[in-house]
């Protein structure tokens, strides 16, 4: 946060990836910053993170997930960035000490995409079909469903994905629908995955701010962006998360949603799994509370699952 050469104008800058999804949020981000503060000059400042840069080993063998905001948070220390923009469900549970995200913003969709160029959905698959994804929680709800299947890994950004779908590596892909939206993708699925018979991961389709928590002048510019329905139901999502064990790269899914009925106070539902990409084992929980006790709910979700076995299903991974 700087005010630049005597012209009064505030300057934010905005660490980011450089994939076209972190690029795309970004500018996102920058566009409801200027339009809700006007007279902010809002830049972009990309860098490349270890995560975007070592793609031959996975995301746990070179330290999970946290890689993709460390290079950006070390930026905002040293004070070349003010605030820095991610896809909630890549944010660890546990934020490193000193920084704070100001702003939730309003979710996208939260549902998985199947993505294939010659089938409509997963029970359409043939016999042995090759589906490739890396997340854990897109294998273990593959295999519950699909036991044949032979899952193979896929990483990379999104459209390196839906290029190695093209060059016939893999007869189907899952992906987030809110990536392939952003992107201008939507044409690429062929149907949603949705609830409760298959659950996102914790906080998917929310982008998220990040900052110093000690950067007053940033937390009030980026609060304009909050979206308290989303925020009241990624708090909830991550609340299981953490209770079950507090890292990303593990087979858990969420997903809350709050209803309304005229009158009475808004109502929270969650739902959540814990399972084995190995042999699609899975347990399940869900409960609904008032919105005001989201975190309870969140933790509450993970005692049933705790309950249900998942401790030795998260054993397997951790
Ligand atoms: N793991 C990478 C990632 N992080 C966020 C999204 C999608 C956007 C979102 O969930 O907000 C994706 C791509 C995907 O899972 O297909």
């Amino acid at each position: 946060m700087r005010c630049d050469n005597g012209r009064m104008n505030q300057l934010l800058r905005i660490a980011t990836r450089k994939s076209p999804l972190a690029l795309w949020q970004s500018e996102h981000v920058a566009a409801a910053l200027r339009e809700a503060h006007p007279g902010l000059e809002v830049r972009l400042v990309p860098m490349s993170t270890r995560g975007d840069e070592v793609l031959d080993r996975s995301l746990a063998a070179i330290g999970g997930k946290g890689l993709f905001l460390k290079e950006l948070e070390l930026a905002m220390q040293r004070g070349e960035a003010d605030c820095a923009v991610h896809s909630l469900k890549d944010v660890p549970m546990e934020l490193e000490p000193g920084f704070a995200l100001p702003a939730v913003l309003e979710r996208a969709d939260h549902a998985d995409a199947f993505v294939s160029n010659h089938y409509d959905d997963v029970s359409r698959l043939p016999d042995g079909a090759v589906v490739g994804t890396s997340s854990l929680r897109r294998q273990a709800q593959l295999r519950a469903l699909r036991p044949d299947l032979r899952l193979r890994d896929l990483r990379g950004n999104v459209n390196t994905r839906l290029a190695r779908l093209d060059a016939g590596d893999y007869d189907a892909i899952v992906l987030a629908c809110a990536g392939l939206q952003r992107l201008g993708f939507d044409g690429r699925i062929r149907c949603r995955m949705t609830a409760p018979g298959w659950l996102p991961a914790p906080a998917q389709g929310a982008i998220a701010i990040e900052c110093r928590d000690d950067a007053t002048d940033v937390l009030a510019l980026c609060a304009a962006l909050e979206h308290a329905d989303t925020r009241t139901c990624v708090v909830a999502e991550r609340s299981m998360n953490r209770a079950l064990h507090g890292s990303c790269h593990v087979p858990v899914a969420a997903l809350a949603t709050l209803g309304q009925e005229p009158g009475e106070p808004a109502t929270l539902r969650l739902d959540g799994m814990v399972g084995s990409a190995a042999d699609g084992r899975a347990v399940r929980a869900s409960l609904q509370g008032s919105a005001e006790d989201a975190v309870a709910i969140g933790v509450e979700v993970a005692q049933a699952l705790l309950a249900r076995g998942a401790g030795d299903l998260l054993a397997e991974v951790l």
